[in-house]
């Protein structure tokens, strides 16, 4: 098949993956050689952060296949297309210009990003639309290394303006249909339903889909937390588990980890986005562990909405060491200053995280996806592989 689009790929091109050998600067990063205490939200670590990623790590970070399970596709559109965008469909835009709008890009919490985000989502209308801006995360993905990617999107964004759940999901899935053929990166749907509408909303919205069946791997929960806890929507979440979807929910972004064990408890998910909170429950952390929930977290997002005012004493490092499957994503990364990698790296230079602890991150990245057993295996023999292929 071929791309209609109108819009220019990206151009980042695919790092070498011939280059070998990671110089070790005599610390050992793997963590159990880390003495970390966790109290709180502060992780003391006897590694001195790095001041930026090393070249070579960086090389490493973009060589290895990995997938992505968070980041939502409307939180992909590149400045200059949200202009190409607006122009195609008329739609007028507060920003005068591309400086004007990266100016915008600074936020005081979630609501302050979300309220920027909906402007953004107005700029897609048609069907081609959400083909394009599909096909333009998936190429930039496969140029990190992201294999297999579950992509959310929230089609309440679009609806009140007439765009029909057919268009949208139409779009999406042509372009996963080309990545496929074409990248060989593979990708899934997840429609997010938003927490800030009544459940019988998102009720009719299952409805809508419910032709699309085929093509919506699983269901999550999006949009502002406070005061929108899991337990609203329980009754959407059994119809979904009756009809076959794989369950997760953000939770634990901005609200406490009560949210995150409502989440399990309530709505039965099988998965977390974000869980950044967590760590006020140090019991249930053991219980993300002992039950194998995963947690999908967003370093530069929590970063750029002020949840995290400090990276280097992110928790990721203690639930990595814990051993709760987290992985690594972007959230929404046009708005939040980078795509995958750039969250990778963060963690690198900030944490100090070293091989052994990307490769377990996106190990994780594959066992906790809601892929088939069969790709997560190829997934994970693919981590092998590139372990080998590095170390030799
Ligand atoms: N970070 C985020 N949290 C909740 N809902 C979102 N929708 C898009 N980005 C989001
Ligand atoms: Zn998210």
């Amino acid at each position: 098949m071929m791309t209609n689009s109108v819009f220019p790929g990206p151009t980042a091109p695919l790092a070498s993956r011939t280059a070998r050998g990671i110089q070790e600067d005599g610390t050992d990063h793997a963590l159990d050689a880390v003495s970390r205490t966790f109290t709180g939200s502060t992780v003391s670590k006897s590694l001195t952060p790095r001041s930026e990623p090393d070249f070579m790590l960086a090389e490493f970070i973009t060589a290895m296949p990995k997938a992505e399970l968070h980041v939502h596709l409307e939180g992909t559109i590149e400045v200059a297309d949200m202009f190409r965008y607006a122009q195609r469909n008329a739609v007028n835009l507060p920003w005068g210009t591309e400086d004007e709008l990266r100016a915008a890009y600074t936020y005081k919490n979630l609501g302050d990003f979300l309220a920027l985000f909906w402007q953004g989502c107005r700029v897609l209308t048609t069907r081609e639309d959400f083909y394009d801006l599909t096909l333009a995360y998936l190429q930039r993905a496969h140029a990190q290394g992201v294999v297999y990617a579950e992509m959310s999107y929230a089609p309440q964004n679009f609806l009140p303006r007439g765009i029909t759940v057919d268009h949208q999901i139409g779009g999406i899935s042509d372009a996963i249909a080309y990545a496929r053929e074409d990248l060989g990166t593979d990708a899934e749907i997840l429609v997010i339903v938003q927490r800030h509408r009544s459940e019988a909303e998102g009720l009719e919205l299952l409805d809508l889909i419910r032709p699309h069946r085929d093509s919506v791997l699983g269901i999550s929960l999006g949009g502002p937390e406070t005061n929108n806890p899991p337990a609203k929507f329980a009754r959407l979440y059994a119809r979904a588990r009756d009809e076959g979807y794989r369950l997760t929910a953000h939770a634990g972004e901005e609200a406490p980890a009560t949210y995150i064990a409502e989440a399990i408890n309530k709505c039965k998910v099988e998965r977390i986005d974000h869980g950044y909170t967590a760590f006020q429950d140090p019991l249930l952390v053991t219980r993300l562990v002992d039950e194998g929930i995963p947690l999908t977290m967003c370093p530069l997002s929590n970063q750029r909405l002020q949840i995290s005012d400090d990276l280097s004493t992110y928790p990721l490092a203690h639930y990595l060491q814990a051993g709760v499957s987290v992985s690594v994503n972007s959230d929404d990364p046009s708005y939040f200053g980078g795509y995958v990698n750039e969250n990778f790296e963060a963690l690198v230079t900030h944490l100090g995280i070293g091989k052994a602890e990307l490769l377990q991150l996106v190990r994780n990245s594959f066992t906790g996806s809601f892929a088939s057993s069969s790709q997560i295996g190829a997934g994970l023999a693919a981590v092998d592989k590139f372990e080998q292929f590095w170390n030799n």
